[in-house]
């Protein structure tokens, strides 16, 4: 509508009646209002009265006098308004803000004006709603506590970085905007990048995305990104809030390590081995390729640990993990599975099944002979032998745990037949597996049950005729095979550790057994002793000396009636150790024979140094002796060597009476064997010793 002849007063009046904008008709002539249309009357909710026929200026639509007068002087000025802002109040106290457009026209040959009011108090009200959001939005991003960034989505340049961003990652406002998180260098695997966008455009969000990116500084950071599409203003825009866990990631990454790494060596442990196991098992089928699986044992760790020390033993299996690193590739492992026991996996292995045979064979022996190399560890000088057992993935086994048996098997079977070399697992190797762990279930049994029991082979001098002593020897009351010798178990009962629990009792029975025969008057102390078998292992207990006492001392036997017998090979390992003891046991009255000698190291150097009063001729020499010209030697020097170390001599498994001559002939003449009695029970050695009160003559 413009200015104008309104056609037809009252037609004019009904037209502005429909119209949806609030509508005023006033006079010019006297500022008197015509009339109002009822979107207006609903608008401000005036009475009609109070408003037709009024002066404008006195409406109460105004504000104030100033308002009225400011908005009259622009009307004034130019006539008619256009989208002018005015506040108006409602008959219910509200103010509403409105745009105002007037109009100066006739009507009914009158110069009128006609004010259209549209409220706007919605508008800005949702200008305000969105003013607030922003600011809520730009506070919340800016002062967020974790770093945040805005990206424009359609070409990933970012467009706002806050304050922790900036704090974080080192980057300022002027480094940052205009520049994609690639061009300013924030991804540590940029190659990452494509299939994470690709997640993020098909989820249309990130969750705490594990990305690692780089610092201005070059620090690398562990973050958990997770973004959103938003709209800021008209802007379609990626936020991305890039949490940095840098420090729990390092936390969790320590205790992941700790549990799959060895602590003392810090090799893949058994749970990591597993693992690697089961990888070379999926990818070698794959690549037609196969791997070793190495068990190492190092031959008599623990007496390294006895004898030198825990600290000490620690440094060694380090020094044993470093050679076994420094022998193998990198795509080998080299795992820890606890004490002494390694594991080395050769992998990547190719060729058929001699070549792969041969080949790890060949690596075996290296390894073996790297570890047995001598080392100095803590001004201790020491050499390791070591054991290994072998299984070949494909051949020996599918699984890792399979693997892992077999070449554990294969171990048992090195120590077997003496350590210090290497075997391929063999199925043959798990019946003698099986049947061991039977034997030791069995033994266990035994002691528990109390079946074990001593026989005593009485020791003669031929040259008296009397018994000048006895050995007394282990014996197993199977409940099926009767008296089992100890040569069917007694390396069970070393390996399993259980010998310390049988020799105990055997050094308790020996006691009482002596005990009696003292009471019972059917030997002479000072004239007889009882020889008891010391196992290595029980001799390195750290109380032996003090058990040895204890049992003597509770049944109130003179020491001077009990022998100790030792080996050789006891003696040599440790022979400091070795040596403090005996002088000790030695100081108490006891006295020590060297067993089975001859079969072992047997040198001058070594005998003179060690506190021991008989020797004894192993059975083996004896055996022969009037047959085979070497074994008569071997007990002719035998016989030098103790007569020039002042020793006696006993010789054992004397058999025939021309054994027995020979000896004599060589100055033995102490001897116990089947000639005149294998070992019998405690009440046939009683019998044995009464008779030989009168006389003791061999058979002949
Ligand atoms: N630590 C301990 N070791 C022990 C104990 N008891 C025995 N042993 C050791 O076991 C080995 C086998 O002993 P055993 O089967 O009893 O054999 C002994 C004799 O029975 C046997 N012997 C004796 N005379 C003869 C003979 O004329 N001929 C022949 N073929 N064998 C004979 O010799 C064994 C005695 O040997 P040794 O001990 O070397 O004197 C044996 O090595 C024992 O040491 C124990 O309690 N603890």
């Amino acid at each position: 509508m413009s200015a104008g002849q309104a056609g037809g007063d009252q037609a004019f009046i009904a037209f502005i009646q429909q119209l949806p904008i609030a509508c005023i008709l006033t006079r010019l002539s006297d500022s008197a209002v015509v009339a109002t249309n009822p979107s207006f009357d609903k608008l401000f909710g005036w009475p009609k009265e109070m408003i037709l026929e009024s002066r404008t200026a006195a409406l109460p639509l105004w504000l104030s006098e100033e308002q009225r007068s400011a908005f009259f002087h622009d009307l004034n000025l130019m006539g008619s308004l256009r989208q002018s802002q005015a506040s108006f109040r409602c008959s219910d106290g509200r103010v509403l803000p409105c745009l105002v457009y007037v109009e100066q026209l006739t009507v009914a040959g009158e110069l009128c004006r006609l004010s259209m009011i549209h409220d706007t108090s919605d508008r800005i009200k949702a200008e305000e709603a969105l003013r607030r959001s922003e600011a809520k939005f730009t506070a919340l991003f800016m002062d967020s506590p974790e770093p945040y960034l805005l990206f424009d989505k359609d070409n990933a340049r970012i467009t706002e970085i806050n304050r922790r961003f900036t704090e974080v990652f080192g980057y300022t406002v002027e480094d940052a905007i205009g520049k994609t998180a690639l061009e300013l260098g924030l991804w540590r695997y940029p190659e990452r990048r494509p299939a994470i966008i690709e997640k993020l455009v098909r989820n249309r969000c990130l969750r705490a995305e594990p990305v690692d990116f780089v610092t201005r500084d070059g620090r690398i950071l562990n973050c958990e990104v997770s973004s959103n599409f938003v709209r800021v203003g008209e802007d379609r825009c990626t936020l991305s809030c890039f949490k940095d866990v840098t420090e729990q990631v390092t936390i969790e990454g320590r205790i992941k390590h700790q549990a799959y790494h060895d602590s003392l060596t810090d090799l893949p442990n058994r749970l990591l081995l597993q693992d690697r196991l089961q990888q070379h098992l999926a990818l070698d089928e794959r690549h037609g390729l196969r791997f070793a699986v190495l068990f190492f044992d190092l031959d008599h760790f623990k007496r390294i640990n006895d004898s030198l020390g825990h600290g000490l033993g620690d440094a060694v299996l380090r020094e044993a993990s470093r050679r076994l690193c420094q022998g193998v590739r990198k795509t080998d492992t080299v795992a820890r599975l606890g004490g002494d026991e390694f594991v080395v996996v050769l992998a990547g292995l190719s060729g058929n099944r001699e070549q792969i045979t041969e080949q790890v064979r060949n690596h075996a022996l290296a390894l073996l002979e790297t570890l047995s190399a001598p080392m100095r560890v803590e001004g201790h000088a020491l050499q390791l032998g070591c054991s290994i057992g072998i299984a070949l993935s494909g051949e020996h086994g599918s699984t890792p745990e399979d693997l892992l048996k077999h070449a554990d098997t294969a171990l048992y079977g090195v120590k077997a037949s003496g350590r210090n070399g290497i075997a391929f697992f063999e199925p043959q190797m798990q019946l003698d597996v099986s049947r061991r762990l039977r034997v030791e279930n069995d033994l266990r049994s035994a002691l528990q049950q109390s079946a074990f029991r001593l026989h005593y082979q009485p020791q003669i001098d031929a040259h008296q005729q009397r018994i000048l002593g006895a050995e007394a020897l282990l014996r197993w009351e199977h409940p099926e095979k009767g008296l089992v010798s100890p040569g069917c178990f007694m390396s069970v009962l070393e390996e399993s550790g259980m010998i310390l629990e049988v020799g105990s009792w055997v050094l308790e029975e020996a006691c009482r057994f002596m005990a009696r025969l003292i009471k019972e008057q059917l030997i002479d102390v000072g004239e007889f002793s009882l020889s008891i078998n010391i196992s290595p292992r029980q001799f390195r207990q750290s109380d032996f000396v003090a058990r040895v006492g204890a049992a003597m001392a509770a049944h109130q036997i003179p020491a001077r009636c009990l022998q100790l017998e030792i080996t050789e090979g006891m003696v040599i390992h440790d022979i400091n150790d070795t040596v403090a003891k005996m002088h000790e046991l030695r100081s108490m009255g006891l006295s020590f024979a060297i067993d089975d000698f001859g079969t072992g190291y047997s040198s001058l150097s070594y005998l003179k140094r060690l506190p021991v009063d008989q020797l004894k001729i192993d059975q083996s020499f004896v055996r022969d002796c009037t047959v085979d010209s070497h074994d008569a030697e071997i007990i002719r020097a035998i016989i030098a060597m103790g007569r020039s170390l002042n020793l006696k001599l006993v010789a054992e498994g004397v058999e025939t009476a021309d054994q027995l001559d020979f000896l004599r002939q060589q100055g033995c003449h102490a001897y116990q064997g089947f000639l005149f009695s294998a070992a019998v029970d405690d009440e046939s050695l009683s019998a044995l010793l009464r008779r030989s009160r009168e006389s003791v003559t061999p058979p002949q």
